[in-house]
Formats: C-alpha cells, sequence, structure tokens
C-alpha cells in the first residue's frame, strides 16, 4: 500500500495510522513516560528468560539484587520486551505477601503447568477458595501433630541407615571402608516413605523394596533435564490448552503418570472413605487424609488433588534439602564434625528413641539445617501475576504486571546476612544467653522475617514448613551422626530441576560408617 493509495482511502489510512500509534504508545511511549512501572528501578538488556533454564535457578536475581542492593523493586525486560518486576527489598516482599497477597495469583499458563504433576490442591487454589482451604487443612499441620511423627520419621531414618551401609558395602571406593553413593535418591525414598504414612496413612516402603512403582513416578515426573525445563518454557508463551495437546514425549509422560498417581490416590481414599463408614467418625487422626475426609469439606475427586499435591511438594522438596544438607558436610569437614559431636553427645547411639524435644534443642542441628534451607531453598523462584492494580513498597502496580520471587537470591542477599552471605554460618541461628547456654533462634540474626523465603510468608507461606523442618532434623540427625561424608570431587555440582534444586546427574558422595553410634 503506497501513500497515494492511503489517501485514497482515508478509512485503511486512519486504521494503519491509529495501529503505528498504538504499536509507539505500547512499545515507547507508555512504558516509557506514562507506566507507573516506568520510575522502577531496572536492569540493562533483555535477561528475564534466563531464570528458567540458568543453574542455578536464581542466579541472575542475586546479581541484580546485588547491583542495586537497596532497591524494593527492580524492573526487568522479558524476551518480548515487557517489564516483570523482581520483588527485591522487605517492604516490597511484606506487600505482595502479607498486605496484599490476594492482589496477587500465580499465572495461569503455570498453574495448568503444574495442576498435571500435583493436582488442583492448596498450592494452585486461588483467593477465597484458597482461603477456605487452607482454613480447612492448617489443623492437620499444627506443630503438636508434628511431633507426634518424630517417631515414624525416626523410624524410616533407622531404614535409612541400613539401607545406606548396604550400598556402602556393594559399592567401595577405595580403601577404609568409604562406598560411593548417590544420594539423592535415597534421600527421595525416605521422604516418600514418610509423606506416605503421614498424608494418607500408606506405606510406600520405597526404601526396602527395588521396584516401586509410586516412587519411580515422581522421580520420572520430576526428572530434571532441558526437555522439561522447555516444556515449562512453553507455558510462558502458549496457552496450556494448546501446549497440552501438542504431540510431545513429556505430555505423553505427564498423562501416563498423572491417571497413574491420579488412581492410586483414589483407591486410598475409597479405602479411608470405607474405614470411616466402619468405624464412624472415630477413625484414627494418625494421617491427614482422615482428617481431611472427617471434615465432610471436601468431595473425593477434591481429596484427591490434594493428596497428589500433598505427596508431591511433601516429599521431593525435603529430599532435596536433606540431599544439600549432606552436600555441604562434606563441603566443610569441620562444620559436620561439630555437628555430629552434638549429635553423638545428645542422641547416644542410632537405636536410641528420640523425642522432639531432643532434637528441637540441639543448636547447632537447627544451625545447619536452616543455613541449608537458606542457601539451596527447594523452590529457588516462584512467580506472581497481580490481578487488580495494587501498590506494592508505595508504587502503583498495574492489574497484569508480572512478578518474581526469588528465594535463592533474597537468601543470599547481602543488605540482609552480610558479606559471608554465600558461606555456610550455623551459628547466625544460635543466640548465646547470659549463662553461657545456647538455644537456637528464628531469624539467623536478621532484623526482618524477609530476609529469608525458602517457604515464603503469609497466607501463602508453605504449609508444611514445620513437618519438613523436623523430617529434614530427624533425617540429618541420623546420617551424620552414622555416616562420615566425603566429596567425590572438587567439582561444584549444576544444579537443576525443573520445580525444584537438584544435582544434575545426582549427587555422589563417599560415606563411610561410624560403628560404634
Ligand atoms: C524443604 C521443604 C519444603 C520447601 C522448601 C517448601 C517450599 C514451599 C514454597 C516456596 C511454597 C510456596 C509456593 C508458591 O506459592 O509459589 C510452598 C507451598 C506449599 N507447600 Fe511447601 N515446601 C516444603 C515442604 C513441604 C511439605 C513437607 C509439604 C506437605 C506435607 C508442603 C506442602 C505445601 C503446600 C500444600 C503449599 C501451598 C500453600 C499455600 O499456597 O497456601 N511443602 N512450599
Amino acid at each position: 500500500m503506497t501513500p497515494n493509495v492511503l489517501l485514497r482511502h482515508p478509512f485503511s489510512f486512519s486504521i494503519v495510522v491509529a495501529f503505528i500509534l498504538l504499536l509507539a504508545d505500547a512499545l515507547v511511549i507508555y512504558p516509557r513516560f506514562r507506566s507507573p512501572l516506568r520510575n522502577i528501578p531496572q536492569t540493562t538488556g533483555r535477561e528475564n528468560g534466563r531464570i528458567i533454564f540458568e543453574s542455578p535457578r536464581g542466579k541472575s536475581a542475586l546479581r541484580w539484587i546485588r547491583e542495586q542492593p537497596d532497591a524494593e523493586l527492580i524492573r526487568i525486560k522479558n524476551a518480548f520486551g515487557l517489564p516483570t518486576i523482581l520483588c527485591s527489598g522487605p517492604d516490597a516482599l511484606r506487600d505482595i505477601l502479607n498486605t496484599h497477597v490476594y492482589d496477587f495469583e500465580k499465572s495461569w499458563g503455570v498453574r495448568a503447568f503444574l495442576a498435571r504433576a500435583i493436582g488442583w490442591g492448596l498450592i494452585l487454589s486461588e483467593g477465597a477458595e484458597h482461603t477456605r482451604q487452607k482454613k480447612v487443612l492448617t489443623p492437620a499441620f499444627h506443630i503438636r501433630r508434628i511431633r507426634e511423627l518424630y517417631s515414624l520419621m525416626w523410624e524410616k531414618t533407622q531404614i535409612l541407615q541400613s539401607g545406606l551401609e548396604a550400598d556402602i558395602k556393594d559399592h567401595p571406593i577405595g580403601s577404609g571402608g568409604f562406598g560411593l553413593v548417590e544420594l539423592s535418591e535415597w534421600s527421595s525414598r525416605l521422604t516418600l516413605d514418610i509423606i506416605g504414612p503421614a498424608a494418607m496413612g500408606r506405606d510406600f516402603q520405597s526404601l526396602t523394596t527395588e521396584e516401586n512403582p509410586i516412587a519411580d513416578a515422581f522421580l520420572e515426573m520430576l526428572r530434571p533435564d532441558r526437555s522439561r525445563l522447555a516444556f515449562l518454557g512453553l507455558h510462558f508463551i502458549i496457552p496450556e490448552s494448546i501446549v497440552r495437546r501438542l504431540p510431545l514425549k513429556t505430555n505423553e509422560t505427564l498423562n501416563r503418570i498423572g491417571t497413574f498417581l491420579r488412581h492410586t490416590c483414589y483407591d486410598i481414599i475409597q479405602e479411608k472413605n470405607r474405614e470411616l463408614m466402619e468405624k464412624g467418625t472415630g477413625l484414627a487422626e494418625y494421617d491427614i487424609l482422615s482428617r481431611i475426609v472427617q471434615t465432610g469439606e471436601f468431595t473425593d475427586a477434591e481429596i484427591v488433588d490434594q493428596m497428589l499435591t500433598f505427596l508431591a511438594a511433601g516429599h521431593e522438596t525435603t529430599a532435596s534439602a536433606l540431599t544439600w544438607a549432606c552436600y555441604l558436610c562434606a563441603k566443610y569437614p569441620e562444620v559436620q564434625q561439630k555437628l555430629r559431636a552434638e549429635i553423638h553427645e545428645n542422641i547416644p547411639s542410632s537405636t536410641t528413641t528420640i523425642t522432639w524435644d531432643i532434637l528441637e534443642s540441639m543448636s547447632y542441628l537447627n544451625g545447619v539445617c536452616e543455613e541449608t534451607l537458606r542457601l539451596y531453598p527447594t523452590v529457588p523462584a516462584t512467580i506472581r501475576e497481580a490481578v487488580r492494580t495494587t501498590q506494592v513498597a508505595g508504587y502503583t502496580i498495574p492489574k497484569g504486571t508480572d512478578f518474581i520471587l526469588v528465594p535463592y537470591a533474597i537468601n543470599r542477599h547481602p543488605r540482609f546476612w552480610g558479606d559471608n552471605a554465600d558461606m555456610i554460618v550455623p551459628e547466625r541461628w544460635i543466640d548465646t544467653l547470659p549463662d553461657g547456654t545456647t538455644r537456637p533462634n528464628k531469624t539467623g540474626g536478621t532484623t526482618t522475617n524477609f530476609s529469608e523465603l525458602t517457604f515464603l510468608h503469609g497466607p501463602r507461606a508453605c504449609i508444611g514448613r514445620d513437618f519438613a523442618k523436623a523430617e529434614l532434623r530427624c533425617a540429618v540427625a541420623g546420617v551424620i551422626g552414622k555416616f562420615e561424608i566425603e566429596l567425590c570431587t572438587l567439582e561444584e555440582p549444576k544444579v537443576t530441576g525443573v520445580i525444584t534444586m537438584k544435582a544434575e546427574g545426582g549427587m555422589y558422595l563417599r560415606l563411610r560408617p561410624i560403628e560404634s553410634w
């Protein structure tokens, strides 16, 4: 179309001009002169897309935060030049996680992707429905209930010890009684065998059986490889309803595993319903499922989704934390030795019965677990979208603005953690009282809760936080008490993972049993 043609067709001309003006407004005038986001400090270049593929996820965010240490918010351009906002200061985090928490939701595409793996349970519910579900489910995670589970957690940790001893014998390395052990799969099996009975009264026995379809299903579903990451990335650009119809192998795998896990959960729920009919409402209140069934608040289909959520969110996460705790102990032998001394002082042998007050009073154990969760937050990044125009740290945020929250970066922010933010310092989490005794503290010596985002905060915080911390304490005490651990290479493990932080190719470490414990 030449200009002459346009002048002869004024209507077409106006449409073209209007289109050019709209484009110029959207790409140049609005972002530079009118957008309420324009005053937020920004990074240079278009770097957002990296966050999905980089290793570790959150590395770039940490760099941006360190470049602008006092910023509450940082503007990043995504692959299409549109802004995504990184939350980097305590006021912004408070607004998003507490004050205006329901003005933010996880974007639809990512929720739809996650739903195929973890069901439409609590994690993916939003707004009033989330408030309702959280209210009903929270009592099942009361600290009193968690403490009742310590004996189950310790019993399973003892089974893990036997499994590791056998593995060491089968895979000797060098002289001196060491064996080469891949820790991440053992950790996964341990946490699955704890969440099974705790969540649904079903012992999957994955620590003792070679073939375990449930454990294998989760391992396959969450297998961290580039095709899975690329598949996740697709959900940011193509609607999920289209992605799920593409002839991709990942679609086939997710459908197959999803159907298998759903059927398994459904069968367990039917069993639980029958038990409830037979015994009336006096059903043992041991597992989370029994409690949920007895509330009468959810349909069977909804309970299947909640169970899938608890199984997925409740096992890979803590397994990852245990794996990184072992890695850190191998990397820092002085931390390992100090921790073992505390464990042996408080728990005379691996066959001793433990109680929650013993485990919860061990300051150094608490410090090592907290530092692991800080340095290797299982969920290194998560996203939010403003579902209405709102305010964050004094900035007006238009509806539709995308946000990223990056525990990996916040947890290593020198503004909160000082110059040694990247180092493991368990002592941060220990208070020394005037009489010289020590006790664990909850903030790592920082002045705000928002210095650590591993479990987030506020109404959307992880419901399983106390559960995970108890489980981690038990498992770390059992493994470090019973085994000396060494690195088998000085090379840093490459961190990967679709949602959680995993070591690429597994976490191979050298282990030697401590016979005297
Ligand atoms: C080290 C272990 C764990 C870590 C680091 C962790 C981390 C998180 C994070 C960051 C979230 C918020 C995600 C978001 O909103 O974007 C979350 C939510 C959640 N987690 Fe965990 N989690 C852990 C263990 C567990 C366990 C053991 C369970 C269950 C037994 C669990 C169940 C959930 C549920 C149901 C939610 C949704 C809460 C809500 O939206 O209200 N998590 N977790």
